[in-house]
């Protein structure tokens, strides 16, 4: 098939050496008519570009240029009436007559300053140069600026159905789409039989424009070269040479799809060609197009190849093949491969899996997994490169995907929305579905699928560089990701420091795995990480390596292989695609609360939520404080209500209500009834004591039988005067008119050494014990603690009996009994009315618990059912032990007893 002729209008492009003025190439004289103006007409040297209005102009000016190598130009034709140059005198007229009409029957153009003959050519101007691509093919949708063009498209593809226009030569086989191609075959192939010689050597061909390209190629001098100052380079032109020098400034041009920045503008071109679909040259075997020529020839090489279908050997040709095929004798079992040393088959199975082996002939060096092709065989190799690996950034499940599809396939499937926005974005700006809204399963191309894994690696590379080599996981989850599973209740986003790592992975392995087990590891004294690796590896896993990772590193990787290998829990592998590491832990211990606080006994379950929701009002006791605004109400003499009393109590109400509603709450506080607000619900429960043994005297315990007694700060005299230590935040916890579990909780306590912490709670619970603070021995003098805000000489005369070494004056009932426990105090004696259920119920639990004993001035035990007066009427007599309890008992004399008592 003689090659096929160039469509459109053929380029001018005639270079030849201009040695000498006899030399000199002009491809043919324009004929300047006489009614072109001879302004319009210009000679250009192409060396040194200045214009000439006369051809001999120019000859002189190239004689005097100096320069051997000049090409000639065609002279060129520039409208005066618009900014348009013409190569053609023919193109130039037709544009005047069309575009700049001067009869009185002129159309003018709305758009712009174009007159026109006719309203046929204004249409086809209008078409042309304002409505492009308003043109549709109705069967492919393919677009185009003329309407004649879809008539020619229709004729050339067929769309409509019909049968295609067919122009086939009489002479060959050889069969045209258009007649015009049929024309030329027949010119150049049987007509004219001529062939063009090489005047300067034995080259010759049909075709005269081969001619003159091997004449520019083989017999022209070598173009001058112009050197780059700073890096070297020879370009072949000046022009060349200017545009190299961009590359020594800025990269002033990025692309918008996947950030590559570049410093010229046409590397970004050809660049933003890798984002889109219809690349420039298309492979006619497969669907892959190119950017480049080269790029689709070296590629069409790929499909050039003829295989033997006997011993699979291959060739560049179809006919190589198809000879070498008919050398082999079909009845022939032995191996057709020359070199081969096994000759002979029992049969052609055997021949057949002998010669596959022969065509794996491309093994990979680090695993030895055989290809058949070499580039497959390529493709592969990378893979065991761990050098850069991509990473999804949205989950934790993050295994390193070296293959960009893997990644891609990945964040398609468990990221579905993240790959929707990218794909979005690279759509908006490629131009492509902008106006489509959301597209459920989109199709999506290679070169869409190429922007997003630039995007993705652009990503991974920002999250790693701003979190620095720390942080692998979960870097860009969207908060607002609908997510399956809910979120654990702490921050989504925050991932756990190194030392709150290692605390709640501690607990995760103390709930996950067998004790025996854990301290044949070496638990508790061995690091953590130490621990973690011998679960893993006793799990058949292999742990993170130390020397590539950083110990945090180390402990969520390590932590995922527990979670995949030893937690076999569906739900949590489907989160790790979804969560990071730091979530899932927590939401794993916070499962095992719920279970816990679903599974444990209703009294423990009360007294963990007591705990928390005493936290809780101790905070906001504090922050109440710090605001300064204390709104202090005098609901009687030397009794104050401040705003801190009335918020923690609205929180602790309200959180136990909410939880236990049928458990009767009574607060010191007016407003019982406080409506439940969700601004102070507290639901955690405290883990610690959600472990607790309950014992079976307190198992069958029902809501009903339950009272408890909020005192929200306990101390208000004091909290208001600054002697904040003193405060306390009292729930105690009443079966059948007992207290039997308590909590108290100091706001303001500070531990030594971690002073910027504030705070602690103090439970107790009968038969179990007491926690939340180191008990004392009580102290070897006799030490009193005793109001400091309500005495009266009564109280006084009771604290004078005791003989006591020192007597302390402290603020709150909480605070007082704390001093017992602690050993800082050996007897709480209050010889007055003053205290309340709400006072003393949560102290009398605890010290009951710790082994002490709270009663009245007389001995006698206050009870606290529902219906009790709420004023312990007969004074308060606490002391760590029973022994210290009869001695304050008995030093009491009779008739202060009657006194309290009448
Ligand atoms: N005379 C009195 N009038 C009112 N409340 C009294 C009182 N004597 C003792 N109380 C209450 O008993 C608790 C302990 O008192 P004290 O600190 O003096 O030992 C305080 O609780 P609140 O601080 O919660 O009000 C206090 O209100
Ligand atoms: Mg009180």
């Amino acid at each position: 098939m003689p090659p096929k002729r160039k469509r459109g209008r053929p380029r001018h492009k005639l270079s030849q050496p201009l040695n000498s003025r006899k030399n000199l190439v002009f491809e043919k004289d324009i004929e300047v008519s006489e009614n072109l103006s001879k302004e319009v007409m210009e000679y250009i040297c192409s060396y040194c570009k200045k214009s000439f209005k006369k051809r001999q102009y120019l000859i002189a000016h190239v004689n005097s240029c100096g320069n051997d190598t000049l090409h000639e130009e065609k002279p060129k034709l520039h409208c005066p009436k618009c900014t348009k140059v013409f190569v053609f005198k023919k193109s130039y007229k037709k544009h005047v007559e069309n575009e700049h009409y001067e009869g009185p029957d002129g159309v003018c153009c709305e758009h712009c300053s174009v007159i026109c003959p006719n309203k046929e050519i204004l249409q086809d101007h209008l078409d042309k140069k304002h409505n492009s691509g308003t043109y549709s093919c109705q069967f492919c949708t393919q677009t185009f600026v003329r309407r004649a063009h879809v008539t020619r498209h229709m004729l050339q593809k067929g769309c409509d159905g019909r049968k295609l226009r067919e122009f086939s030569c009489g002479i060959c086989s050889a069969k045209f789409s258009r007649k015009d191609n049929l024309l030329v075959h027949l010119r150049l192939q049987h007509i004219m039989n001529k062939r063009f010689q090489c005047k300067m050597c034995d080259f010759s061909t049909k075709n005269f424009s081969k001619l003159i390209l091997h004449s520019q190629r083989m017999h022209l001098p070598k173009p001058l070269q112009y050197e780059c100052d700073h890096c070297g380079k020879l370009t072949k032109s000046r022009g060349s040479l200017t545009k190299h020098l961009e590359i020594h400034g800025d990269k002033k041009y990025a692309c918008e799809v996947c950030g590559y920045s570049t410093y010229t503008i046409e590397v970004m071109r050809r660049h933003t060609l890798t984002h889109v679909e219809d690349k420039p040259y298309k492979c006619s075997i497969c669907s892959n197009s190119f950017i480049q020529k080269a790029q689709l020839l070296r590629h069409l090489n790929q499909h050039m190849e003829f295989v033997c279908n006997i011993c699979s050997k291959r060739f560049k040709t179809r006919e190589e093949a198809t000879i070498h095929e008919g050398q082999h004798d079909p009845n022939d079992l032995s191996c057709p491969f020359e070199d081969c040393t096994e000759k002979k088959f029992e049969d052609e199975e055997h021949q057949s899996i002998h010669i596959k082996e022969h065509l794996q002939a491309f093994k990979c060096e680090v695993c030895g997994k055989p290809f058949e092709k070499e580039i497959n065989m390529r493709r592969h190799v990378p893979t065991h490169a761990l050098d850069r690996p991509r990473r999804c950034m949205y989950c934790v499940n993050a295994r390193a995907y070296v293959r960009g599809e893997h990644l891609l396939r990945h964040v398609r499937k468990h990221h579905a929305d993240v790959f929707m926005q990218r794909l979005m974005h690279v759509r908006s700006v490629l131009g492509s579905y902008v106006t489509t809204p959301r597209v459920t399963t989109p199709r999506v191309s290679k070169s869409e699928l190429d922007a997003i894994l630039n995007m993705l690696d652009a990503e991974s590379d920002r999250i790693i560089e701003d979190y620095g080599t720390g942080v692998l996981y979960g870097g860009l989850q969207d908060i607002n990701d609908q997510m399956e599973i809910e979120i654990p209740k702490n921050e989504p986003n925050t991932l756990l420091s190194e030392e709150e790592l290692v605390e709640n992975l501690k607990e995760l392995l103390s709930k996950l795995i067998d004790q025996e087990l854990l301290e044949a590891f070496g638990w508790p004294d061995k690091p953590i990480e130490d621990i973690l690796e011998k679960v893993i590896e006793n799990c058949g896993a292999r742990p993170a390596d130390r020397e590539k990772w950083s110990r945090v590193q180390c402990l969520r990787e390590n932590t995922k292989h527990l979670f995949i290998y030893v937690v076999e829990d569906k739900n949590i592998a489907k989160m790790l695609g979804t969560h990071t590491i730091d979530q899932v832990i927590m939401h794993i211990l916070q499962q095992f609360i719920v279970k816990m606080s679903q599974t444990a006994p209703l009294i423990v379950r009360l007294l963990a939520s007591s705990v928390s929701v005493a936290n809780r009002a101790g905070k906001i006791v504090r922050d109440i404080m710090s605001k300064g605004e204390l709104g202090i109400v005098e609901k009687g003499k030397d009794d104050y209500q401040t705003e801190a009393d009335r918020s923690a109590q609205r929180c602790i109400i309200a959180s136990l209500s909410e939880q236990y509603p049928k458990v009767r709450i009574i607060g010191e506080e007016d407003g019982n009834e406080i409506q439940s607000s969700h601004e102070f619900l507290e639901t955690d429960a405290d883990k610690e004591i959600l472990n607790l043994e309950c014992p079976a005297s307190l198992k069958g315990i029902k809501e009903e039988d339950i009272v408890v007694w909020v005192d929200p700060l306990d101390g208000t005299a004091e909290y208001t005067q600054g002697f904040l230590e003193h405060v306390t935040v009292l729930i105690g916890i009443s079966v059948n008119e007992k207290p039997i579990a308590g909590v108290i909780h100091q706001p303001y306590f500070k531990a030594v050494g971690s002073e910027n912490k504030l705070g602690r709670t103090i439970w107790g619970l009968k038969d179990v014990g007491v926690g939340g603070f180191t008990p004392g021995n009580p102290p070897e003098s006799l030490i009193i603690t005793t109001t400091r805000s309500h005495s009266n000489p009564v109280v006084e005369n009771a604290l004078q009996v005791m003989k006591a070494a020192q007597v302390l004056r402290v603020g709150g009932a909480g605070y007082k009994v704390l001093q017992l426990l602690e050993g800082k105090a050996s007897i709480y004696v209050f010889a007055s009315p003053g205290c309340k259920k709400w006072d003393t119920c949560a102290p009398e639990a605890v010290l009951n618990a710790a082994g002490g004993k709270l009663t009245d001035i007389l001995g006698n035990f206050y009870k606290y059912g529902a219906s009790e007066s709420r004023p312990n009427k007969t004074g308060v007599l606490a002391a760590v032990n029973d022994e210290l309890h009869s001695y304050a008992i008995q030093r009491i004399p009779q008739e202060l007893k009657d006194k309290l008592s009448a």
